[in-house]
């Protein structure tokens, strides 16, 4: 026997069953009597549940006041339409077929039967409970078919006698037909919406009844890329939509012509549109519209780069768009993108992540989900991605456009984990369905990715093939038309190549026109192969110039990440790939400069040191003997300091007398000796905000002692003839190659100024000492050597490698270079052999100098003689120095530090607190540091 809905109100207030979840049911009843439409989300917090949940109680509840008795109130349908959005397809099919055994037969429960399973599906309890089944398979079918007759529409079905009711039924036919398409039904949502409009001769017979409808098809042509047939509708459709209960249908229709016009190109017309649906949504109080139009207005401001303000549009809207699922997607859509192009990753991930169930398949979400997913791996969230996938996958219809999306997306994924004959192999699968897509939407995207893979394979001469096809294909001969990041894919391949002078050209147009929605590392790679250009056949300034400003696009990047996406990020550019790209030397522990090459494993752990050692202010020695790298490293700490985007100044002490290095360090004034025309500012004032590298400083006179001195102290200095005090922030690094504490003993090097410049040590370790590295480096010369004379890069024999990995490289890295380059010109076959190299491995010998002795500190009463103040500040300084050093060499970790150290941990968190460059060491910058021990005062009578 059916059961009323009276009968299920009534069993909800009993007061035996008054349990929280029965009162919420009826709020929600409640609610969707109100007189005004609830929008869902006020629901489901005034419930404390879930947006999901309330959408689906009021779904419910909503299904329930539609039954006999509770007739369908404009209020409600539009409570229950926002839920419906907010459902997958399954969930409201089975809320309808869980109510229907409630219903006895009314057309709206009928209805909704049919828009929320136009399959069918439901039928057996609809029937079960309507005995109306006939009538029921017949509109089904009759819907169905693949042109519906409107003369043989089934009698329960036809508007024309409905009035009101059947216009909040077509909203909600219109409602489930979009959530439909969501859920990957397309045919059944389409043939929903032109069943019910009536497919032939609609002309005179869109009424108010079928005004939701109307925007609807309008819509769907347009997603289909019928646009001369939307156009027309849009015709027909406006004079029967002119009465002001169709305000919001009308308006919905000019949003949609809008969107034709900017498809055109037309944005005047555009804008003029949406201003109309703004003006008049505004006045008639329909602020889903007005944000709607806001939308449309940020679309507009993105065409123009104007990102800022698309973003500030975008918020706008979704504040006024809150719950309508549709129309939220869209914004948050708009707003992925916006904040794609303003190099706001994090941002772009969430809100493109938040607009994709929402948006409609086929069209927005297959444009969308490859976007989304290329988002996802370029922050090397490659878990998010794999989800975004089978979701897709899973919803998407079979068709060209559907098969390019997942091919894309999934091609995105394996280029991100590296698998680039995979890539390849799925992009190669998608040929087929390229040739009937819009060539704009997917040829450019795959053919980026095609050529990527390709690169990484180094089979470049095929990525040009890939590349002038894609020209061909898309007709893009003229360049000052062709999308920025064509130019620099070209400029990638040229390079790639060989070809530096079209590589240059290009790059120089991709710079023009900057892309980043595309490829969000569009600047980054600029900056890359920019470097990589000056690395080929730069002068030394412009190597500097361009490793200075892609080190700091990088930074740009990671700086803008919370740590734990720093970190996925980084592995993402650790990658082969990358670090190919960045010409970045492999390194387990992470992020190398790409100029420090190099994979033993003393020479990772040096890395590793610079890295910890950059990441605090204090001042560096750096040790180790001529020829290793000390300046690169100095460098390094620059660079991956927080001082990166300020100067690096290198100052080489031994060269320069003592007079000149005084005004060279500190500049000097007008008149301040022979010669002096002008003020000039020295290398202190041109380091303000970066790093000053003092190399050779054991070098320094005396006298430039004390004044180096003075100015470590003080921070201040006055220039060569000069009384005014200049105030600089600079971070020293020295570098000498000769025992500083042996120079301290010999009382050659002021020990003052040995201790302020010896904050923390790292030696580099000679090249005798890195086996591994020599064939790596050498290798690298000889591609560097083939660049420079612009042919292809020689090799080493067998027995050329065997003399080198014998040599004990008393000139280490430089010695090493020099060979190269001079066995490079000196051979003229293709791989340099053994009697080429062994007369200059042996002059090289013959010149060595005796091997120094690293730095050590030996005779400690001469160094605390030498330091001049109280045992107990000498041992504190003693155990500072120890305790930094150890601090670095154990990645800032306390425990660890406190283990290598041979004491407690208590002991040396006491120290590290005590001192300001201590926390900063270890990561405990934010905590106070101890206070000092009060005597407590005694408790009275104790
Ligand atoms: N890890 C490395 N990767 C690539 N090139 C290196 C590396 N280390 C050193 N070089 C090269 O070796 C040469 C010497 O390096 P650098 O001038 O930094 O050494 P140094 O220790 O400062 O020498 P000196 O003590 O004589 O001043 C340079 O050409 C540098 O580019």
């Amino acid at each position: 026997m059916p059961v009323s809905p009276d009968d299920t109100i009534a069993s909800l207030l009993h007061p035996a069953r008054r349990e929280p979840a029965r009162l919420r049911r009826l709020t929600v009843l409640a609610a969707c009597a109100a007189p005004r439409p609830l929008p869902v989300n006020t629901l489901a917090e005034a419930l404390g549940t879930s947006l999901h949940e309330g959408a689906r109680l009021a779904c419910e509840a909503g299904l329930c006041t539609m039954l006999p008795g509770h007739r369908l109130a404009p209020a409600r349908a539009a409570t229950l339409d926002m839920a419906v959005n907010l459902l997958e397809v399954a969930e409201v099919r089975e809320t309808c077929a869980r109510l229907a055994p409630l219903a006895e037969a009314s057309d709206e429960a009928l209805l909704l039967g049919l828009a929320a399973d136009p399959l069918g599906q439901g039928r057996e309890p609809l029937q079960q409970a309507t005995g109306r089944a006939a009538d029921m398979v017949e509109g089904i079918l009759w819907a169905l078919a693949p042109t519906p007759s409107r003369s043989r529409m089934p009698a329960p079905w036809n508007f024309a006698h409905w009035g009101e009711q059947a216009r909040w039924a077509s909203a909600l036919l219109a409602t489930a037909a979009h959530v439909l398409v969501r859920g990957g039904q397309v045919a059944s949502g389409h043939a929903l919406v032109a069943w019910a409009l009536g497919t032939e001769g609609l002309a005179g017979r869109i009424s108010g009844a079928h005004g939701f409808l109307a925007p609807t098809h309008l819509q769907f042509l347009l997603d289909a890329g019928q646009r001369e047939a939307g156009i027309a509708f849009a015709r027909e459709a406006h004079p029967a939509l002119a009465g002001p209960e169709n305000t919001f249908s009308r308006l919905m229709m000019t949003v949609l012509e809008g969107r034709v016009a900017m498809d055109a190109g037309d944005d005047t017309l555009a804008r003029r549109l949406f201003t109309t649906v703004e003006g008049q949504a505004r006045a008639a109080g329909l602020d889903d519209l007005v944000g709607l139009a806001k939308v449309a207005f940020a679309t507009l401001a993105r065409r123009a780069e104007q990102n800022t303000a698309a973003i500030q549009l975008g918020l706008a809207a979704l504040s006024l768009l809150c719950g309508e699922v549709p129309f939220e997607a869209v914004a948050l859509l708009g707003l992925g993108l916006a904040y794609s192009r303003e190099g706001r990753h994090l941002e772009a991930q969430s809100a493109l992540t938040l607009a994709l169930p929402g948006l409609d398949i086929p069209f927005q979400q297959l444009s969308a989900y490859p976007q989304a997913i290329a988002t996802d791996c370029f922050l090397g969230d490659t878990a998010e991605a794999e989800r975004k996938l089978a979701a897709l996958v899973a919803r998407a219809p079979d068709s060209p456009q559907a098969r390019l999306s997942v091919g894309l997306s999934r091609a995105h994924l394996h280029c991100a984990r590296g698998e680039w004959e995979a890539a390849l192999s799925t992009l190669d699968g998608l040929s087929g369905d390229e040739e009937t897509a819009q060539p704009h939407l997917y040829a450019i995207p795959t053919g980026w990715l095609r050529v990527e893979a390709l690169l990484a394979l180094e089979r470049a001469e095929e990525a040009s093939s890939v590349l002038d096809a894609l020209a061909q294909r898309l007709y893009l001969r003229n360049s000052a038309t062709q999308p920025a990041r064509l130019h620099l894919l070209d400029a990638r391949v040229a390079f790639a190549n060989g070809d530096m002078a079209r590589a240059r050209r290009a790059l120089r147009r991709a710079s023009a026109r900057p892309d980043r929605l595309s490829a969000q590392d569009f600047t980054l790679r600029v900056r890359v192969l920019t470097l990589q250009l000056a690395e080929a056949g730069g002068t030394e300034a412009q190597r500097l110039s361009a490793r200075q400003a892609a080190l700091a696009e990088w930074r740009r990047l990671i700086d803008a990440l919370p740590s734990e996406a720093q970190q996925r990020f980084r592995r993402a550019y650790d990658r082969p790939r990358l670090r190919t790209l960045l010409g970045e030397s492999p390194s387990e522990d992470g992020f190398a400069p790409p100029y420090l090459r190099g994979s033993s494993a003393v020479f990772r752990s040096a890395v590793a040191q610079l890295r910890k050692v950059a990441s605090s202010d204090a001042s560096v020695l750096l040790f180790g003997e001529t020829g290793v790298g000390k300046e690169l490293a100095a460098r390094a700490i620059h660079d991956l300091s927080r001082r990166a985007s300020g100067p690096f100044v290198a100052v080489n002490c031994a060269a320069i007398n003592d007079e000149l290095l005084l005004s060279d360090l500190f500049g000097h004034e007008r008149g301040a000796f022979t010669g002096a025309m002008a003020r000039q500012r020295g290398r202190f004032e041109q380091a303000h905000g970066g790093t000053l590298f003092l190399d050779e400083v054991a070098d320094i006179s005396p006298r430039g002692q004390a004044a180096l001195l003075r100015a470590l102290q003080e921070r201040s200095f006055q220039r060569v003839g000069g009384a005014e005090t200049v105030q600089v922030d600079v971070r020293v690094v020295a570098a000498s190659n000769r025992n500083l504490a042996k120079a301290v003993r010999a009382g050659d090097f002021r020990q003052d100024l040995f201790f302020r410049l010896n904050g923390i040590q790292v030696e580099l370790p000679p090249l005798r000492e890195r086996d591994e590295d020599v064939l790596l480096l050498a290798t690298y010369f000889l591609e560097q050597a083939a660049q420079e004379r612009g042919g292809a890069p020689k090799s080493f024999t067998p027995e050329a490698t065997r003399l080198m990995r014998a040599h004990p490289w008393p000139g280490n890295v430089r010695e090493l270079h020099n060979l190269v380059r001079a066995a490079d010109v000196l051979s003229d076959a293709p791989a340099i052999g053994g009697a080429v190299l062994a007369p200059l491995l042996q002059r090289a010998l013959e010149c060595a100098e005796p091997r120094p002795t690293p730095a050590a500190m030996t005779d400690i009463p001469m160094l605390f003689r030498q330091h001049g103040g109280s045992l107990r500040d000498f041992l504190a300084e003693v155990q500072r120095q120890c305790i930094a050093q150890s601090l670095v060499e154990n990645g800032g970790n306390v425990v660890a530090t406190a283990s290598a150290l041979r004491i407690s941990r208590s002991r040396l968190t006491q120290v590290v607190l005590g001192n300001a460059e201590l926390r900063r060491m270890s990561g405990r910058e934010l905590e106070t540091p101890p206070a000092r021990p009060t005597r407590a005062p005694r408790a009275r009578g104790a």
